[in-house]
């Protein structure tokens, strides 16, 4: 199978969040089509520090390193790996029942003590004796990516003739996670059969993809071909997921993707995917302004959380 470059677009955020009503309009045509039309879209002029995704990084290191039985200090049985650590091969693609070759960290949304929805969220985890500045630049990382995943969510309400906040507000104090991945090198571990992440669609809203510390990212185009798509540092990559498709009626398909395996057994990657999730009593629904005339809504309303745990249940976190 031909393995080639996508032709990717770049949407610079100031030019929405600064730029004149030109500037805007222009923005919102080239995130919306980019989205419908490849799947994702590349995202310059954004707060992520450089230093916090580096430190990140670094930190991970220094925590999958760590022992097993230490790292599983961090792990939270019956919270579908809601914060904390995953082990190796936990998850599985849903059409896939081998694990893929990864281990992993949440962090989610952290609100303060009293905030309704902290008892269903639950408390962060954080490995500061064994790996001290994780939190600092893991939550840098988060709030910024959650900021920026809020101005691209602006855009895309607008692209479709919506409200400007109304999926923006949908991640208000919402379930999104910053997942923190591990690929060990295959020669260290392997499953029979088992990709680094089998190819598949992303639950939530959309995804933000700081680039990786190595290749191996693939998104599945429309016109059926795997195309690597692998960030400079600096770069992030967006892409579209199956609650956004669904709540607008397939109008933005999810993205499929995958991370294929190294060629060298040697090979190790690291990679930050941002998972951006409505709060859980969103309801996903498609809004009628949105359906043709004739056109009928292709799915059942439902909430965000309920959507979330049919999900989590298909690949085996729950
Ligand atoms: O590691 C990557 O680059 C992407 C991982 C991914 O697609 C996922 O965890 O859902
Ligand atoms: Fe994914």
């Amino acid at each position: 199978m031909p393995r080639s470059t996508f032709q990717v677009e770049t949407v610079h955020l100031s030019q929405f969040r600064e730029g004149n009503a030109r500037d805007r309009a222009d923005f919102i045509r080239v995130l919306g089509d980019s989205f419908r039309h490849t799947g994702f879209v590349k995202v310059a002029g954004h707060q992520v520090r450089q230093a916090d995704v580096e430190g990140a990084y670094e930190a991970a290191k220094a925590f999958f390193a760590l022992p097993e039985e230490v790292k599983r200090r961090y792990l939270v049985p019956g919270s579908g790996g809601a914060r904390g650590f995953t082990p190796f091969g936990s998850e599985h693609a849903k059409d896939n029942p081998v694990g893929d070759l990864k281990e992993f960290w949440h962090v989610g949304q952290e609100l303060p003590a009293d905030h309704p929805l902290k008892a269903l969220y639950g408390d962060n985890l954080w490995p500061e004796v064994e790996v001290p500045g994780f939190k600092g630049h893991t939550l840098a990382l988060y709030r910024a990516l959650e900021d920026c995943a809020g101005t691209l969510l602006e855009a895309l309400a607008l692209y479709l003739g919506l409200p400007e906040r109304s999926l923006a507000d949908m991640i208000v104090d919402g379930n999104s996670i910053l997942r923190i991945i591990h690929y060990p090198a295959l020669r260290d571990r392997y499953l029979e059969g088992g990709v680094r992440s089998s190819a598949h669609e992303d639950i939530n809203l959309i995804t933000l993809l700081p680039a990786a510390t190595d290749s191996g990212l693939q998104l599945l185009g429309r016109d059926g071909t795997w195309r690597a798509v692998d960030g400079l540092a600096g770069e992030i990559v967006a892409d579209a997921g199956d609650m956004l498709s669904r709540h607008v009626n397939l109008k933005i398909p999810s993205t499929t993707h995958r991370v294929v395996n190294p060629d060298s057994p040697e090979a190790v990657r690291y990679s930050m995917p941002f998972f951006c999730h409505p709060r859980p009593e969103v309801l996903l629904d498609c809004p009628e302004s949105l359906l043709e005339p004739g056109e009928a809504k292709r799915f059942e309303p439902i909430t965000a959380h309920a959507f979330l745990l049919q999900r989590l249940r298909e690949i085996g976190l729950i």
